[in-house]
């Protein structure tokens, strides 16, 4: 087996990469789009559906599953892989965005940043140690560091302070588990929020310390799509050519598609899992809402391009039905479709790179989502 952590770029089309990364649980052909699976499970699907639709990687979450049903058991269960029964790569996000995002009450000190549980209001610590710590437990093939993920519009000195704070604790994770200890990887996080320069430090503090790959951190946070864009298009290049770049929280299909354009290879989004719930639906002629009237009667597949079990096998007045009656399967045929949407979308963009043919596929995406909002 290649050593976990390897890198291979088979293919470069303008700033764009296709490659392979080697985990302890495979090999993950890039750029490519991981599932949420926040508690353990991607939401309605279980491990077959997931390889029905070629998923090759799902993401966890470090403070969910500390919280229920608690890392030490998930350990002595087997770990994610062999208490989800999933054989294939997992990575884990540390819980410093959940945190901020999820938890109350929460104070940010060197040591490590305490919290109350959004379950019952318990009071928590989570320094970098310990996050790497519940990851280890977890077997996550991919850690991510705890960092602090600042709110969008945060001024320039907090923002400062931050970046050198996440850069401390990013070392002190990077300690807690030395590079290729038991083929497990450990991911850096980039933040500076949207100051040009503060990016370049983060990254370049983030550099001077050995990690298998890097991750943008601090976008997808309610900026326009257009200073995403901006701050993308200035960090991606500084990070290393030769190891694997990941925006945490993105996206939609085009904030994805020019992400690959700016050279990142690896994404992460509640977004197919989430629409999928609420009848929003991705198909090759734009986004739909499956509730719409005029969907009533339509004996047609939700999407004829698409290879997905719900778009051969049932209509769209089917799948209209179940989602007006609330029915239980109504989430799991439009979450296949969705996540079979963004995963048959990332195949089209490797072998994409590989034909030098990146841009006329964006392009053919643009078109049918640039009016519909995305
Ligand atoms: C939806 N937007 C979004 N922005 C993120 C930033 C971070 C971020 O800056 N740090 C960490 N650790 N996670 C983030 C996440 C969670 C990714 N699953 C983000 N999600
Ligand atoms: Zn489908």
């Amino acid at each position: 087996m290649t050593r976990p952590g390897t890198f291979n770029i088979l293919a470069r089309d303008g700033a764009a990469r296709h490659g392979t990364l080697e985990t302890a649980h495979g090999t993950v052909r890039t750029p490519v789009f991981m599932p949420v699976g926040t508690q353990a499970t991607v939401k309605s699907l279980d491990p077959r559906d997931l390889h029905d639709i070629r998923a090759q990687i799902v993401l966890g979450n470090t403070y969910h599953l500390y919280m229920r049903p608690g890392d030490e058991l998930v350990a002595r269960l087997g770990g994610l892989h062999g208490f989800a029964a999933w054989d294939r790569p997992v990575l884990t996000d540390s819980g410093g965005y959940q945190v901020f995002s999820l938890a109350g009450l929460r104070e940010i000190t060197e040591t490590g940043v305490t919290f109350r549980s959004h379950i019952d209001g318990s009071p928590h610590l989570f320094t970098p140690e310990k996050a790497v710590q519940i990851q280890q437990n977890l077997g996550s093939d991919i850690m991510m560091v705890l960092d602090e993920c600042v709110a969008y519009g945060t001024e320039y000195d907090y923002t400062a302070k931050s970046l050198e704070l996440t850069t401390r604790w990013a070392a002190r994770c990077r300690d807690e588990h030395p590079i290729g200890q038991n083929g497990r990887l450990l991911f850096g996080i980039v933040q500076g929020g949207f100051y040009e320069d503060l990016r370049t430090i983060s990254a370049q503090q983030l550099m001077e310390i050995p990690f298998e790959g890097f991750a943008i951190g601090g976008l997808s946070v309610g900026e326009s799509p257009d200073e995403m864009r901006r701050l993308l298009a200035h960090t991606a290049p500084i990070l290393p050519d030769d190891k694997p770049r990941y925006l945490m929280g993105v996206g939609t299909p085009m904030d994805i598609l020019d992400g690959v354009a700016l050279g990142v290879d690896m994404f992460d989004c509640v977004l197919p899992t989430r629409n999928a719930r609420n009848g929003t639906l991705f198909t090759s002629f734009g986004k739909i809402n499956i509730k719409q009237a005029r969907f009533k009667e339509d004996d047609s597949p939700l999407d004829p391009e698409c290879d997905c079990y719900a778009c051969r096998t049932f209509s769209r007045a089917y799948l209209r039905h179940l989602y007006m009656a609330r029915e239980l399967l109504s989430y799991r045929l439009n979450t296949l479709h969705n996540l079979r949407f963004y995963l048959k979308m990332m195949e089209e963009v490797r072998e994409a790179i590989g034909q030098g043919a990146f841009e006329a596929l964006r392009a053919r995406y643009r078109a049918a989502y640039e009016q519909s909002e995305q």
